[in-house]
């Protein structure tokens, strides 16, 4: 028997292209022009997935996703939109969106999309989640600026594990955001209005962390002149964020498994469990699957942390994000230091976005804060941009070696699109070449803004 998908979009022309892809592809395809119409359809012809627009007047996507959700729990939802949109994408995987596209449509990846949404049906009564309540104003675009895919995978998790207290392990190198993704996934669910709590295990001198994390009662040790509550009980309910856990010593270690088995911990000197509510975020810096088989981390408190893994990229590795991000912080600390930076030449963009921030989002703060305190006039000058470190090193010049001269063009002209976000006319500019010229070469090289995953 065919699969039943309805398409809601109050645009004609994507309402037949998407049904023509879908007759093709083989599916029994049923259309609506709006949100109403499209809820009616649901109630009667029980479709086994929808694919709706998200901007649409009166009920939109995300109303849609809702009511749909309130009909039918199981039901499929993919949404589409023409707009990048982190607050969207997150408010959409919350409320048990499949999938997620922004037009023009990638028509491989819906395809995929499609495939695996209609095949996980059967298992989803298990997963869907309602979210009664509103979720208070979290303005997430203010805070975790990206919109490179490598991002917006991200996103999508967040969406996915607001709403329950499932442990999860971020890893990425210093200054990627762990901490901030961690705080972003703690106020936009349910954990929101209880307390975040973070604590930096390295930081702690191992003779104390034991007692900053579960407590001490009155007298419990030299100096524990009164009962302290630890870093466990201070959560609550909420979060507890565990940064830099790879510094454990192992007897600490091999207590934090326990309270997860158990869940429950006593105070350093305590005579009574205390029932453990907060969800844990645990983060490193480091290569914890290195340690683990180095046997310098617990394989079970691994394990029994990784049950949601994100990992961070480096900053290097999402370059089209650079030019956002410099526009975030330059507006964010001409506001702190009451300056009017608003220039950027394009020699300098480029500058930023070719440099390979080992130090990452962090860095890239702190250089410009140093470059805004430096400027005396309204531009981001090149003198006062104080990178660690010349952008040629010799390890690059290896590499380059061994690569054509095309193969070297291609990969440059690729770089400069995707860090400005396929717009052709900042494009060319950048590269010192005409239009005409971009588009001759992007035609030579089969260049695309979607990289298409083997
Ligand atoms: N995507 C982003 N958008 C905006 N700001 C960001 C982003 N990623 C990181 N930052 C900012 O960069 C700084 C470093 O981030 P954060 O402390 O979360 O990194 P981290 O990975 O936890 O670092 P470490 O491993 O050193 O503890 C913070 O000021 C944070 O707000």
């Amino acid at each position: 028997m065919n699969e039943k998908i309805l398409v809601i979009d109050d645009d004609e022309s994507i309402r037949q292209s998407l049904s023509n892809f879908l007759r093709r592809s083989g599916y029994n395809v049923l259309l609506a022009e709006n949100g109403k119409t499209g809820l009616e359809i649901l109630n009667k012809q029980t479709p086994d997935l929808i694919i709706s627009d998200i901007k649409m007047p009166e009920l939109s996507g995300i109303d849609v996703l809702r009511k749909s959700k309130e009909i039918d729990p199981f039901i499929k939802i993919i949404l589409i939109t023409a707009h990048d949109d982190v607050q969207i994408t997150i408010e959409a995987m919350q409320y048990g969106a499949y999938d997620y596209f922004e037009k023009p449509l990638d028509i491989v990846k819906l395809r995929i999309a499609i495939q695996r949404a209609l095949e996980s049906k059967s298992l989803s009564e298990r997963l869907v989640s309602f979210v009664e309540e509103e979720t208070e104003e979290f303005q997430l675009e203010k805070k975790i600026i990206g919109k490179s895919p490598l991002m917006k995978v991200i996103y999508k998790i967040i969406g996915q594990v607001s709403n329950n207290r499932v442990t999860i392990f971020i890893t990425g190198e210093s200054g990627t955001g762990k901490e901030l993704i961690a705080k972003t996934i703690h106020y936009s669910g349910i954990t929101k209005i209880h307390p975040f709590v973070a604590v930096n295990c390295s930081a702690i001198p191992e003779t104390l962390l034991e007692s900053e994390l579960f407590g001490h009662e009155k007298g419990a040790f030299t100096g524990a002149d009164r009962l302290k509550k630890g870093k466990f009980e201070l959560a609550g309910e909420g979060t507890i964020f565990l940064d830099e856990i790879s510094e454990m010593s192992p007897s600490l270690q091999a207590k934090l498994l326990r309270v997860l088995q158990e869940k429950e911990f006593e105070r350093v000197g305590g005579e009574f469990n205390i029932h453990m509510k907060a969800r844990i975020i645990a983060a490193t810096n480091k290569n914890i699957e290195q340690l683990v088989n180095e046997g310098k981390f617990r394989e079970d408190l691994f394990y029994r942390l990784n049950v949601v893994s994100i990992k961070l990229p480096p900053l290097r590795e999402r370059k089209e994000d650079i030019p956002l991000l410099v526009n975030y912080f330059l507006t964010k600390i001409n506001k702190e230091l009451h300056k009017n930076i608003s220039k950027i030449p394009d020699d300098v963009l480029t500058m930023l976005i070719n440099y390979d921030w080992i130090g990452n989002v962090r860095e890239l703060e702190n250089v410009l804060t140093q470059a805004v305190v430096l400027s005396s006039d309204d531009v981001l000058n090149k003198e006062n941009i104080l990178l660690r470190k010349p952008q040629t090193g010799e390890q690059k010049e290896k590499e380059v070696q061994f690569i054509t001269l095309a193969e070297n063009e291609k990969n440059h002209i690729k770089k400069v699109l995707n860090a400005v976000q396929w717009d052709k006319n900042k494009a060319h500019k950048i590269l010192g070449i005409s239009l005409p010229t971009l588009y001759s070469k992007i035609e030579t090289y089969k260049l695309s803004p979607f990289e298409e995953k083997a």
